[in-house]
């Protein structure tokens, strides 16, 4: 019997499990996941948008309006997450895969994790400071930047 040639590629794959990263967060507004690779393609962490560790999810606020208090004080952005979740060591060498191209303070945290690509998906904040900051610090420093090309395949989970 021959061997299947539906599967899905490590790109789909590693993009897949970022997506699915990212309907575990409570933002109201944008979800991101980041799934974070080794060079021989193992997954080595995962994280998503949220609030730190014993900050409740309910407890503290959601909202978008900066004059006010707001999300932006309290979130752990994913691509951070990912990072500190991982427990095995050095990140030196490896990939993030990531649903929303990183701000500069994730761009900050990918740089001295040692992370060398970032393949995103979405850039929709591509026109703000901070992405531009972002992109200018991952090319000086020689982190990959590379856009993930999507597949139109749809899978269907049964959870
Ligand atoms: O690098 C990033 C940038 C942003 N995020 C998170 C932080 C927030 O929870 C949302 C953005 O919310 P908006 O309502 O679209 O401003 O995305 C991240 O995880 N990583
Ligand atoms: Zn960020």
């Amino acid at each position: 019997m021959a061997k299947r040639s539906d599967y899905i590629s490590w790109d789909e794959y590693f993009m897949g499990v970022a997506i699915l990263a990212a309907q575990r967060s409570k933002d109201p507004n944008t979800q991101v996941g980041a799934c974070i690779v080794s060079s021989d393609n193992k997954i080595l962490s995962i994280g998503y948008n949220g609030m730190p560790l014993n900050c409740s999810d309910d407890a503290f606020s959601w909202e978008r309006n900066t004059t006010e208090d707001n999300k932006y004080f309290y979130t752990v952005h994913s691509e951070l997450n990912a990072i500190l979740n991982y427990r095995g060591g050095s990140l030196e060498g490896s990939k993030i895969y990531v649903t929303l191209f990183p701000c500069n303070e994730c761009a900050k945290a990918i740089i001295q994790s040692g992370i060398k690509a970032v393949i995103y998906r979405d850039d929709l904040y591509k026109d703000t400071k901070e992405v531009k900051a972002s992109k200018r610090m991952l090319m000086t420093a020689g982190v990959a930047i590379v856009q993930y090309q999507p597949t139109g395949r749809k899978l269907e989970i049964e959870l």
